[in-house]
């Protein structure tokens, strides 16, 4: 889905309400006039109900209230923005914060999209810098303006990387070495540059792919990268995506085991690229290569796992409350899973709707961040929904770890022997974030290595 494609001039409004279901009123009239079978009552009914169970406020003075209902037509999505420089109060946001911007999203119950709209918007309006350039925007067509090109993707205005001699000589030199050591790709680190790259005259046959943490639209990307791959990670570190990067490859079926590599890589936002590094994919994950080489569980969806990466990551850089948070996922294969695991403590997703304690859903990265400090594990199925948290594992541990790897890890180990799960565990006391397959641990993120840019 384009989100441009959602976005309309004459639904962006400034609001004049003092609180959120009046606020919620506004940008409903202005959505559902043009659709006569649509009821602003039930509408709001439906989008307060939301608001009760699970608070829709992102933070910096944003908000984004949703709801699935039966649009009609061919439509998917209608999008309404309302802006308030006076600010709205609503119960999700803290003491000091009021709402500045709404961002509401009335879906069609048939978008089978709905997740990823849903988190691609919280990506893009989750940006502290750029919500204050639509607060500040003198009129709403500006912030139109504003809103249209950032959903139009993040390589808007993308940087021909050739323009300077060094990253000339290192793109020519980058396919001179992927020629020579007889690589099938060449994987380059798109956040070296801050808007996004563009590998200009790129003579080389050998298939480019781009791995980045923003959003690209892979049709845009198309003709320039023969794939992409979205990361999420915040290392300043040349080549601390590579992993992550491999692993979502291995998933989707763009990379596999043996594949050799050569990467193209520089500092975030250096705009200078400055390494290259040749990975044969089967020697640097030579543990997970058991006789089979599935890397992920039948039943587990490659963004699902994905997402329980960027989050276990994102746990590891940045803890708590300042503090440093130990955690652990199983993903998959959930009718043995549970056989093997008990509630440590009642179960906090008890209740929730599927959708609305699916990891795919944005608002779940705060949810499970908070119940990281829960003692035990997060069950997710397959599909992203989250089972459970707070989860003792039970299956029967018969590892040897290496030194420093405690009860924790064990467990992770243990129950992806016994189970066709796959598991993630981030350790309290090092920060390391490893994956555990059939027994065999891959380390995700080293001790220490990451550091939040
Ligand atoms: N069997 C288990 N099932 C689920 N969670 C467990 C299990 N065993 C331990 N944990 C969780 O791991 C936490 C830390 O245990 P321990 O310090 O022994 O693990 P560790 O592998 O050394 O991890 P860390 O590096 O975070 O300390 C426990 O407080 C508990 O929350």
């Amino acid at each position: 889905m384009r989100l441009e494609k959602i976005i309309a001039r004459s639904r962006i409004v400034e609001l004049g309400s003092p609180d959120i279901t009046s606020a919620l009123e506004e940008l409903l009239e202005v959505s559902i006039n043009r659709f006569p079978n649509l009821k602003q009552d039930v509408l709001l009914k439906g989008l307060l109900q939301r608001e009760s169970t699970m608070t829709t406020y992102l933070g910096n003075g944003v908000a984004l209230p949703h709801v699935r209902v039966k649009l009609g037509g061919e439509r998917r999505y209608i999008l309404a923005v309302g802006r308030s420089v006076a600010g709205i109060r609503h119960d999700g946001t803290k003491a000091d914060e009021a709402i500045n911007l709404i961002f509401m999203l009335l879906a069609d119950d048939r978008a089978r999209d709905y997740l990823q709209v849903l988190a691609a918007l919280a990506r893009i309006i989750d940006d502290a810098d750029f919500v204050k350039t639509l607060l500040t925007a003198p009129k709403l067509d500006d912030v139109y303006e504003r809103l249209y090109s950032a959903f139009g993707g993040m390589t808007a205005r993308p940087v021909q990387v050739q323009q300077n001699s060094m990253n000339r000589t290192m793109i020519a030199e980058a396919e001179r070495v992927a020629k020579g050591t007889a690589c099938g790709m060449i994987m380059v680190f798109g956040d070296t540059f801050n808007s996004g790259v563009e590998l200009g005259h790129w003579s080389s046959k050998i298939k480019s792919l781009l791995v980045t943490r923003n959003l690209v639209d892979s049709s845009q990307a198309q003709g320039k990268f023969a794939e992409v791959i979205q990361v999420r990670s915040f290392s300043s570190q040349r080549l601390a995506q590579l992993r992550s990067a491999i692993v979502v490859g291995l998933t989707r079926g763009i990379i596999s085991f043996d594949d050799r590599i050569c990467c193209l890589a520089g500092l975030t936002g250096n705009n200078q690229f400055d390494t290259i590094v040749v990975v044969d994919v089967g020697r640097e994950f030579q543990t997970l290569l058991t006789q089979n080489t599935d890397l992920l569980p039948d039943d587990v969806k490659p963004e699902v796992f994905e997402r329980v990466i960027a989050v276990a990551s994102e746990l590891a850089i940045e803890g708590r409350e300042g503090k440093p948070v130990g955690s652990l996922f199983v993903l998959g294969d959930n009718a043995h899973v549970e056989k093997l695991t008990k509630p440590l403590v009642l179960n906090p997703f008890y209740g929730y709707k599927e959708e609305d304690r699916n990891i795919l859903n944005p608002f779940m990265d705060e949810t499970i961040k908070e119940f990281s400090s829960i003692d035990g594990a997060f069950v997710i199925r397959g599909d992203g929904v989250v089972i459970s948290a707070g989860s003792l594992i039970q299956a029967a541990d018969s590892h040897a770890l290496p030194g420093g790897l405690g009860a924790r890890h064990s467990a992770a180990a243990a129950i992806s022997v016994a189970t066709n799960c796959i598991s993630i565990a981030i350790s309290s006391s090092t920060g390391q974030v490893t994956l555990f397959r059939r027994g065999v641990m891959l380390t995700l993120m080293e001790k220490g290595k990451m550091a939040k840019v």
